[in-house]
């Protein structure tokens, strides 16, 4: 089984969704961006949430007291940095957080990852851009990844299985792939949950 996070959810609806078919995470999205929510609907859609998918904030260049406090209210369980984060920011995080922290990746080309390899960061999450573009990169770029990591960027129900299948992820991560007139999409939502958790790659650990 590959695991799953639908990303970028915006309200109760979508919430229902995920209910129903029980993605491994799912994600927030806090920073500026048309699918950017507030803390309070972000903590009314937790409580809504099934306890056992873990909800995922998402943030660009954000202040850690910040982080910290929806960490702490319960709002989010993993936190994903999406912006310039360095090394020493998330050394900082992880000494006032315990919950899984996930750093982005823009890959543009081979030398991409290197700098990546050895970050303080849990995971790694190989996207194409700055976040939620519904772009891919070439995934041949991800071979060289000696560590668990998210596939991110541009991944849909079409091309979800060949991506699992070359890059064997620890989990896959959609977001426009699950839209439908700028909405997320119960069936698209169901149709990438089901390919994901019938796929049986792992990435190197
Ligand atoms: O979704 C956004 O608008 C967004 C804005 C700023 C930072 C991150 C953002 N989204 C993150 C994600 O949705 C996923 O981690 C990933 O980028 C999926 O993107 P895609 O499936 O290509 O839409």
């Amino acid at each position: 089984m590959t695991k799953i996070k639908l990303c970028g959810l915006r309200g109760l609806q979508d919430i229902a969704y995920a209910n129903k078919v029980n993605p491994d995470f799912v994600g927030f999205v806090f920073a500026k961006s048309k699918r950017q929510i507030s803390p309070q609907l972000a903590m009314g859609m937790r409580l809504a949430l099934h306890k056992e998918i873990v909800s995922v904030g998402v943030f660009v260049n954000e202040q850690i007291a910040t982080i910290c406090a929806l960490v702490e209210s319960g709002t989010i369980a993993m936190v994903q940095l999406h912006g310039d984060e360095n090394e020493q920011y998330i050394h900082a995080l992880k000494r006032e957080l315990s919950v899984p922290v996930i750093k982005v990746v823009s890959i543009t080309c081979k030398e991409s990852l290197l700098p990546y390899l050895s970050s303080p960061a849990d995971y790694l999450l190989l996207d194409a851009g700055k976040g939620g573009t519904g772009m891919s990169f070439d995934w041949s770029l991800a071979q060289i990844c000696t560590r668990p990591f998210f596939l991110a960027g541009g991944l849909n129900s079409e091309n979800l299985q060949k991506a699992i299948a070359t890059t064997h992820p620890f989990a896959v991560d959609l977001s426009s792939g699950l839209e439908k007139g700028g909405r997320k999409d119960f069936s698209l939502m169901q149709q990438a949950v089901s390919i994901a958790h019938r796929c049986n790659y792992l990435s190197p650990s």
